[in-house]
């Protein structure tokens, strides 16, 4: 029975020591592993295996300029200064800068990028910020405005993909990287099978898209736990990397976003993950695992004809969502394929009407752009 007790003890007293220094007080517990550790190992971890994934995926060759997507959010801002330290540590020899997307938000974005000015300084990286109004002519608070709160996200979504890829050109980046972490992707892989997406569904997985693109972007937070990154402090043993760091960054929900579908899915993965840990990993595998069948009929990559931009369709989506902003019509673009293409093809006959109205262009990497 004493040994019992006293085995019972060890465990306990042993349970509180880094399972990885066995040294240090263990001060929290990896949700992927359970592991208990301490803080400086939780560092050493973290950044090595974000090392790794950039080494083993051969996310960067040396000499490389690479425009950070910074959002002030607590993932672009850790990307920012873990890239900064492995970048310095390793030398991969990249250029780094930030680049910043003004959605035009008031009470949300205008106080991130306050966060992500603080940030060029703290990490010493150059920051380049775009606006939507400089580079649409709209603002989200006058899409909004204009379409309500219901469809919002589309505009804000489609809109930022260009702007990002269009502010890496101006700044001449070779690469773009996110801060699009495990969860968020498992969500999407989630999202693509209940849509029934199967083109997204076979290339959301990947580390790095866009290669056929104006500039390809990555994520090398791709198998990062957002729990590892973000700030839990109500329970000490969830304490994060954010948090321990104390690195400086703007923690509010967008208020544009009642996007309830995402929402669902968001929610749904968090349960599974709170039973199963291993659960978003698994879905990420399922996803990277996926094959399609050679007889389903995937989309034509081609470039928009008024733009310049990537596209399926004649038209890219955004400036597809631009004409109906502009002609008063917001929900043109928005919805079912169908209504669309249609659009699409009413914008041709507007282009073969009027050749000058060409719009912004994005043809392929650096030099060739026109606004
Ligand atoms: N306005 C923006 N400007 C530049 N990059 C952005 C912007 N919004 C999002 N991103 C990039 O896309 C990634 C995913 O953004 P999203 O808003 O979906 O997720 P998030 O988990 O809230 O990220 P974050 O915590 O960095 O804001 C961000 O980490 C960032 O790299």
């Amino acid at each position: 029975m004493e040994t019992i007790q006293a085995l019972e003890k060890v465990k306990r007293t042993t349970a509180r020591v880094c399972s990885l220094c066995n040294q240090r007080k263990a001060a929290l517990k990896r949700p992927k592993t359970l592991e208990q550790i301490c803080i400086e190992c939780f560092y050493n971890v973290f950044e090595d295996e974000i090392h790794r994934v950039i080494i083993e995926n051969n996310l960067f060759k040396p000499g490389e300029r690479v425009a950070i997507g910074a959002s002030g959010g607590k993932d672009s801002t850790v990307l920012a200064y873990v890239l900064s330290e492995l970048n310095r540590r390793h030398n991969y020899g990249l250029d780094l800068f930030l680049l910043s997307v003004d959605e035009g938000i008031t009470g949300y974005r205008d106080d991130s990028l306050e966060t992500v000015k603080r940030n060029e300084l703290q990490y010493g990286l150059p920051l380049k910020i775009v606006s939507y109004k400089e580079l649409y002519g709209w603002t989200m608070d006058e899409i909004v405005k204009a379409i309500g709160l219901k469809n919002n996200c589309t505009f804000c979504g489609v809109f930022r993909r260009q702007a990002l890829d269009r502010g890496a050109a101006l700044i001449q980046a070779d690469k773009i990287v996110t801060g699009h972490n495990a969860d968020d992707i498992a969500e999407t892989v989630l999202l693509n099978i209940l849509r029934g997406d199967i083109a997204r569904l076979s290339r959301c997985t990947d580390i790095t898209t866009g290669e056929n693109g104006p500039i390809p972007r990555c994520k090398p937070f791709k198998y990062a736990y957002e729990k590892e990154i973000e700030v839990k402090t109500k329970s000490l043993t969830l304490s994060t990397y954010a948090y321990f760091k104390k690195l400086d960054y703007f923690s509010t929900e967008c208020i544009y976003s009642p996007n309830a579908y995402r929402g669902f899915a968001r929610e749904f993965i968090k349960d599974l993950e709170r039973i199963r840990p291993s659960a978003i990993l698994d879905i990420i595998r399922s996803g990277e695992n996926f094959r399609i069948s050679t007889t389903t009929r995937m989309p034509e990559q081609g470039t928009c004809q008024r733009c310049g931009y990537i596209s399926s369709q004649k038209l890219c989506k955004a400036c597809v969502l631009l004409d109906g902003l502009n002609r008063g019509l917001p929900k043109l673009g928005i919805g079912r394929k169908k209504e669309c293409t249609r659009e699409n093809s009413n914008n041709q006959e507007q282009i073969k009407r009027n050749p000058e109205n060409k719009g912004p262009s994005l043809h392929s990497k650096h030099g060739n752009i026109e606004f």
